[in-house]
């Protein structure tokens, strides 16, 4: 069995290609950097660190890598693949389309099996936005074939691996513990099922509870902790006041996952310390620069801060520490993020609580707005 994966990077080598590996693929990983690309198909192994006390290793056998620049290449992997995954960041999802969407075409006229086609993003609908990005490309017979054999199910991973610092450039440390849920319902009847994969019939839950306390809560202590001067997310959370902010964001999210979808509050509780007990792992060190990465994107409508605390407002839920993170968001200013950077002109030119209404979508007469613009204050203060 053959995998084609999108992206070497830390999710790619650490999470998904480690489990595809182990799962009896020939794992395939398509970058567009040259130094990986080169060391994966020279070596076609590297190894994994987990982030514990014993700090043990498992070494990932069978890959190989081929030029994600070269269209044609990455087409021909794709005709011959039994599944291709990925893991670019969901802003690149439109680049890596070019090269699905022929090779798509190439296996419908080779005849070639179903295929299953899954981004590893974080992002609600991340293989749906793929999906549309191919369609896009693809001509109108190809499309109505490929509508009934090539399946995009949506799904939720969560892993903390951080921006890695070894000699060895394939060399990846991650946090032990790791989740990776697939929407059953989305996928072939006969499908084969990938050990590791939780396959489920609605992912919603799933995603939206991971979305809404791990990535909320994690970038809220990025946010906060720059603030506050923290260089990691392990020092930020030892910070009571940021601590103390952090959990009030993952009660309002928490609270509204408990409206939404009926879990137990007594477990989201138990699920929400897990989490933070998750961030504080001595054995990592995980920028807040990392964990705060593209706030255009966190700070989008449809993303982990805005989503939620529009929910919990129409709920009747007070979002304000979910406002506290985003007006510390418009404060992170780690000028070698093209976002940060567009984010910080945006308020310097057109003032805060335009910015705001720009990139979240929140009009200026909302109340979560007014609370953002309160709560930048308090920050000022
Ligand atoms: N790092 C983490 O802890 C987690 C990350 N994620 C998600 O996984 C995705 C990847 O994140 P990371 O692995 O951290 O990022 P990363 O930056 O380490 O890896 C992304 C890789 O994609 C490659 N790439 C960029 N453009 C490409 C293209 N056109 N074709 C092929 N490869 C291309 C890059 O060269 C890089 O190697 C993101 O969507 C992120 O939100 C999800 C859960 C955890
Ligand atoms: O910042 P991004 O690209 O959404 O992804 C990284 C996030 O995903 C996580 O790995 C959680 O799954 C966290 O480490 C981090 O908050």
């Amino acid at each position: 069995m053959r995998a084609v994966h999108f992206g070497a990077g830390n999710i790619g080598r650490g999470f998904i290609g480690l489990l595809l590996s182990r799962a009896g693929y020939e794992v395939i990983f398509s970058d567009v950097n040259d130094t990986l690309v080169s060391e994966l198909r020279s070596r076609k192994q590297y190894t994994v660190e987990l982030a514990n006390d014993a700090k043990d290793t498992e070494i990932v056998t069978n890959v190989t890598a081929i030029d994600g620049k070269n269209v044609d290449e990455v087409a021909s992997a794709v005709a011959t693949a039994d599944l291709v995954t990925t893991a670019v960041g969901v802003n690149i999802l439109k680049h890596i389309a070019p090269g699905i969407a022929k090779g798509i075409t190439q296996r419908i006229a080779d005849g070639a099996s179903p295929l299953h086609v899954i981004a590893c993003e974080n992002a609600i609908g991340g293989s749906a936005q793929l999906k549309e990005h191919v369609f896009a490309l693809l001509e109108e017979d190809v499309r109505a074939k490929a509508e009934t054999s090539i399946y995009f199910p949506n799904a939720a991973v969560d892993r903390i691996v951080p921006i890695q610092h070894h000699e060895d450039p394939l060399h990846v440390q991650v946090e032990p513990f790791y989740e990776w849920v697939v929407d059953r319902s989305q996928m072939a009847p006969d499908h084969a099922e990938i050990e590791g994969v939780l396959y489920v019939d609605n992912l919603e839950p799933y995603i939206e509870r991971k979305l809404f306390t791990v990535n909320t809560g994690h970038c809220v202590a990025a946010y906060l902790g720059y603030v506050a001067g923290f260089e990691t997310i392990q020092s930020a959370i030892a910070d009571e006041k940021v601590v103390a902010s952090v959990r009030g964001a993952l009660e309002e999210t928490g609270a509204v996952l408990v409206k939404r979808f009926g879990f137990d509050q007594a477990e989201h509780d138990k699920y929400i310390n897990k989490i933070l007990g998750r961030f504080i792992n001595p054995n990592l060190t995980d920028e807040v620069s990392r964990v705060g990465r593209s706030p255009l994107r966190k700070l989008s409508p449809n993303d982990r801060l805005v989503r939620p605390a529009l929910q919990a407002y129409e709920y009747g839920i007070n979002p304000d520490h979910l406002a506290l993170g985003m007006a510390a968001a418009c404060k992170f200013n780690v000028t070698e993020d093209p976002e940060v950077v567009e984010l910080q002109e945006a308020i310097h030119n057109e003032g805060l609580a335009a910015a705001i209404t720009r990139y979240t979508s929140i009009p200026q007469d909302h109340p979560v707005h007014r609370q953002i613009l309160e709560q930048y204050e308090t920050l000022n203060a």
